[in-house]
């Protein structure tokens, strides 16, 4: 199979805060957020094996800083690993005031993706080739955090 690029999938997703995102807080609802992590690292996913991919599990997500209603939430995920059928994608979040042009990071997470057949069997999904030193240290670092949710689930 074909390897590709982390550049052939990657993706920024840019979303606008309307208040039906809000908590009661005013600010953009965690579960909001969460989905469009989901939603843009499924992107990266199938871009890179061009077929269907399950959310297998996402990585711990600290919620550093809060947005606000009338923000712009930027997506940048990223295709840092793969294993025989699954994908590691990061997903960094930034919101951006859109009067001030501030931009201030607010969540990253980890999410892995399984590769699936037309009847639901996970199938090989193409190698990573990295192209730049930050691909190569974050196959590396992917490939850390895939031996450790092996080790996690093992034990389970
Ligand atoms: C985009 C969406 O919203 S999809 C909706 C939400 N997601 C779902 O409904 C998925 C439901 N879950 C499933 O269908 C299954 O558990 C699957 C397809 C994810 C995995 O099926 P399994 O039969 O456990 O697959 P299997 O044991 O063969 O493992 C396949 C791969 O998945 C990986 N995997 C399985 N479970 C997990 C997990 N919880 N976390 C991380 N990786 C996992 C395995 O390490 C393996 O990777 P590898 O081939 O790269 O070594």
């Amino acid at each position: 199979m074909q390897g590709k690029p982390p550049s052939a999938s990657r993706i920024t997703m840019s979303h606008f805060i309307l208040p039906e995102d809000a908590n009661p807080l005013g600010h953009g609802h965690g579960g909001v957020i969460l989905k469009h992590i989901d939603t843009a690292a499924g992107m990266v996913a199938m871009r890179h094996m061009r077929g269907v991919a399950v959310t297998a599990s996402i990585d711990r997500v600290d919620f550093i800083r809060p947005v606000f209603v009338g923000e712009l939430v930027h997506l940048k995920a990223n295709l840092n690993g793969v294993g025989k059928t699954s994908m590691e994608v990061g997903v960094r979040v930034e919101a951006e005031n859109l009067y001030t042009g501030e931009i201030r990071y607010t969540n990253s997470a980890y999410l892995t993706f399984v590769a699936l057949t037309s009847d639901g069997k996970p199938c090989d999904v193409p190698p990573l080739i990295p192209e730049t030193p930050d691909d190569e240290r974050r196959q590396l670092e992917a490939m850390e955090r895939r031996q450790m949710r092996l080790t996690l689930r093992s034990r389970e």
